[in-house]
């Protein structure tokens, strides 16, 4: 699972041209979200989708590199001074499953699966529960749960479903 996010520039034209360069690996996307900002409140509402991918040549870090791949083709630019600053794209990478169809679990800085901040951010529990509605967040429990205790629950009826922002056109 990776997580869409943007809030700079055309930001549906960035999330598009993330699930174009992940076409080929694309399971599902999400609805497009309305989003406030989590973290860093100055700055521009995010749009946010969700994306289900599948590869099974592809290990954990694949999925990093594909991310900073497709964020630095849209131009993003990383600022040192704001960690959760505003952003042309942001890929993250959510949760990874091995061949065994187990969660895969690290600590690595460079790569924490589970995200560590993922049961954490309504913008995105609730486009996932929207593709998994009985999905889980490996470790912390179900998404359903997540969406209705703090943090999420206060942040969740801000997080606005844009059902006139199409990602994919239809058919
Ligand atoms: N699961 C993960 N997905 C993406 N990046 C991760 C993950 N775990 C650790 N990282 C590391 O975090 C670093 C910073 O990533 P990034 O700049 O996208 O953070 P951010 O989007 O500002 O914050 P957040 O990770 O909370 O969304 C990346 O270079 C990456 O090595
Ligand atoms: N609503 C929203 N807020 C954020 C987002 C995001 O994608 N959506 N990404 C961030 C990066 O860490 C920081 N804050």
């Amino acid at each position: 699972m990776l997580s869409l996010g943007s809030n700079l520039g055309d930001r549906l034209a960035h999330l598009r041209a993330a699930v174009t360069a992940l076409r080929p690996v694309l399971v599902a996307v999400s609805d497009v979200y309305e989003t406030p900002p989590w973290g860093d409140p100055d700055q521009p509402n995010y749009l946010n989708a969700v994306a289900v991918v599948d590869d099974e040549a592809a290990t954990a870090r694949d999925w990093l590199d594909r991310a900073r791949a497709i964020e630095s083709a849209e131009g993003r630019r990383r600022d040192p001074e704001r960690r959760f600053g505003p952003r042309t794209l942001d890929v993250d990478v959510i949760t990874v499953t091995d061949a065994a169809g187990r969660p895969v679990r690290t600590d690595d800085p460079e790569l924490t699966l589970p995200h560590p901040r993922a049961h954490l951010r309504a913008f995105v529990l609730r486009p996932w529960a929207d593709l998994e509605p009985g999905g889980e967040v490996p470790g912390h429990g179900r998404l359903t749960d997540l969406l209705a205790a703090e943090p999420a629950a206060s942040d969740v009826a801000a997080v606005r479903a844009r059902p006139d922002l199409r990602i994919q056109s239809a058919g």
